[in-house]
């Protein structure tokens, strides 16, 4: 095996380098060279050898890995002396995840480094899946229905585009359409569907009556209203796919038309619905894309197993890949390189995610109303029953608050801590004595809390002064954690500079080890917690034009007692 010394690891390292970008411009077999140079000291020496050997020359898989590789150190960086672990984990993996890996890296899938089928492609495809491969149509439409459906659920909320028109034709285009309109309708949209032609099949009539028992609605052409942008939000433009040819007969014609129409004519004054078409654009050629330019220019575009050709002219905001079904042989047969897809999602996006403009984000709230008589009278209670609804709801750390404090030079700061308590004497939350909220508390005891559960659209403000729990409560808290945090604890003297993130690694370690035998961890006395005494709580609940509720709790002295007001505040 060779070895490089430092020396000329760092000229390889500089080298490789500052020529990196053109070596993978133009995916010269000096990329596979220079890689090899770089693998010296961390290949496992079978595969370094089987590399390293100049002829015969790599394989077009290893070849491809390679630049993979090359493409991970550029976006990572180089690690320096760790290196050589993060490239010997790079190669232990399979293609497809160093592809991923890649990809992820990158933060998005370039659309130029793609595949793009032809038509005789994607129909071949088609034929291999349900043929040789073993599915069946229903099974296809069905998981390409359901990407569709989880595409325009990742790009418009339900809040917003809550009305569709998914226009289904006569072949499995128009039966995509069909499946995504029932997974949409139970994701929560209000579909509709004009289905002019339909196929006198089992599995398209079974896809009816499935609707039809949703009562979603089907609107023969003549019922469309005639104007389509006041009455949808979203238009399903699930028409003509891959088996598209020659130019669009009645009624499509018309339909297409209107669509395409629709665009220029809306452009002017009002907001439009979003065009979001099924694998191609109807009408489009499906090689060679809107010939004419006067074809329909959809928002987005679900490409299905494989963009075909045509999406190289797809302009709009979202491109999405859907079609999670593609099997290693047909990937291989016709050199797919396709985005790897998300986690469980059905669907990925191709290219960047748009530029939004910051302005107009904005949503509307619709909550039950939040009445004076239905609250409880002590304002922990109603804490505690907002609280108990917001962990049903399913949200991730409801107890996360942003806690606000400000020393004596009266500068508020703030920061999120984790509520670990809550009773009539206060909200409690634990941290570093001597951190940097800790040195304003010190100054000035008074302080706020602020949780936000969004999905209830809810908020809570509470306000008071506050103090350090008894040593005792800290103790037994602390104890009660997770070991790995117990030594963090330890490790951090939080807000304070830190030279690099091995300094903590390597006190973390030696912790570890001094500890290994010891079973009580012992607290350090800079760690522990702190009780707001609320003073004030304020429940926000959102509403629509942004007529939200709000009700302040604050307390009174009645008869020698302390009793709470409840006042309505102006939103
Ligand atoms: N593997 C996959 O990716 C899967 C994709 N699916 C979807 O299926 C379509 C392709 O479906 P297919 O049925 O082959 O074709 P179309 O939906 O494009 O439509 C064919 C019908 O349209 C008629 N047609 C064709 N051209 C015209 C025209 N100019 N005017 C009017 N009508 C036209 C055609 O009739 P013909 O008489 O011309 O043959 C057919 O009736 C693909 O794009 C995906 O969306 C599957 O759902 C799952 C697997
Ligand atoms: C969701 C979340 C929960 C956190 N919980 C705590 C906590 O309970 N205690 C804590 O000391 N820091 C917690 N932190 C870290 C703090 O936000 C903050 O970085 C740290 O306490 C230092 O703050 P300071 O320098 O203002 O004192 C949390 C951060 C997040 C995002
Ligand atoms: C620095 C720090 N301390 C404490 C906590 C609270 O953690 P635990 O739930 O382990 O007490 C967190 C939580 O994020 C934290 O980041
Ligand atoms: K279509």
């Amino acid at each position: 095996m060779l070895l490089l010394n430092s020396r000329a690891r760092l000229v390889f390292y500089v080298h490789v380098r500052t020529r990196m970008w053109s070596i993978l411009r133009n995916k010269t077999a000096t990329a596979t060279t220079m890689t090899c140079f770089f693998l010296a000291h961390s290949l496992p020496p079978p595969l370094f050898s089987a590399l390293f050997k100049p002829s015969p020359p790599p394989t077009p898989q290893i070849h491809r890995s390679l630049l993979l590789l090359l493409r991970l150190l550029l976006c990572q960086g180089f690690p320096g002396a760790g290196w050589g672990p993060a490239i010997r984990s790079f190669c232990s993996r399979s293609d497809r995840e160093r592809r991923a890996m890649a990809d992820r890296l990158e933060g998005f899938c370039d659309p130029s480094s793609i595949s793009y089928l032809t038509q005789r492609e994607a129909a071949e495809i088609d034929e291999n899946l349900m043929g040789p491969l073993g599915f069946s149509v229903d099974q296809l439409m069905e998981l390409a229905g359901l990407s569709v459906a989880t595409s325009i659920a990742e790009a418009y909320k339900a809040s917003e585009y809550k009305r569709i028109l998914a226009i289904c034709g006569p072949g499995n285009n128009g039966g995509d359409g069909l499946v995504a309109a029932r997974h949409l309708f139970h994701f929560g949209y209000k579909p509709c569907i004009c289905y002019p032609k339909r196929t006198p099949k089992p599995l398209y009539t079974g896809l009816v009556t499935q609707l039809e028992s949703l009562r979603v609605p089907f609107l023969s052409v003549e019922d469309l209203p005639s104007d389509l942008s006041s009455e949808f939000d979203i238009l399903v433009d699930a028409v003509f796919g891959f088996s598209f040819h020659g130019a669009a007969r009645p009624p499509f014609d018309d339909i297409i038309r209107r669509l395409a129409g629709m665009r220029k004519s809306d452009q002017a004054n009002k907001k439009s619905p979003a065009i979001v078409s099924i694998d191609i654009p109807s009408g489009w050629h499906v090689e060679e894309g809107d010939v004419s330019g006067e074809g329909i220019k959809p928002d987005m575009l679900v490409s299905l197993t494989a963009p075909k050709l045509c999406a190289k002219q797809f302009r709009g905001p979202h491109h999405f890949l859907g079609g999670r079904f593609v099997p290693p042989p047909i990937a291989e047969k016709y050199n797919l390189r396709l985005p790897p897809y998300p986690g469980t999602s059905m669907c990925v996006r191709i290219g960047k995610i748009p530029q939004v403009d910051i302005s107009s984000m904005r949503e509307n709230y619709i909550s039950p109303e939040f009445q004076e008589e239905e609250v409880e009278a002590h304002p922990i209670k109603q804490f505690r029953k907002w609280f108990e609804e917001a962990v049903a709801a399913g949200l991730r750390e409801p107890n996360a608050m942003a806690l606000s404090t400000a020393g004596k030079d009266g500068k508020p700061s703030s920061r999120m801590v984790l509520l670990k308590g809550v009773d009539e004497d206060g909200f409690v939350w634990y941290t570093n004595y001597e951190s940097q909220k800790a040195r304003e508390l010190s100054e000035n005891p008074w302080a706020s809390l602020l949780f936000y559960w969004e999905s209830l659209n809810r908020q809570v403000r509470v306000e008071g002064s506050v103090e350090k729990v008894s040593n005792e409560e800290s103790e037994l808290y602390f104890h009660s954690r997770p070991r790995g945090s117990q030594i963090g604890a330890i490790v951090s003297n939080q807000s304070s500079i830190v030279p690099g993130r091995q300094v903590l690694h390597q006190q973390y370690k030696e912790l570890e080890e001094k500890f290994s035998d010891v079973n009580l961890i012992p607290k350090p006395k800079h760690w522990g917690g702190y009780r707001l005494k609320p003073e004030l709580i304020e429940f926000w609940q959102g509403q629509q034009s942004r007529l939200h509720d709000r009700l302040q709790y604050c307390p009174q002295e009645v008869d020698g007692r302390r009793v709470w007001r409840i006042v309505r505040l102006a939103p």
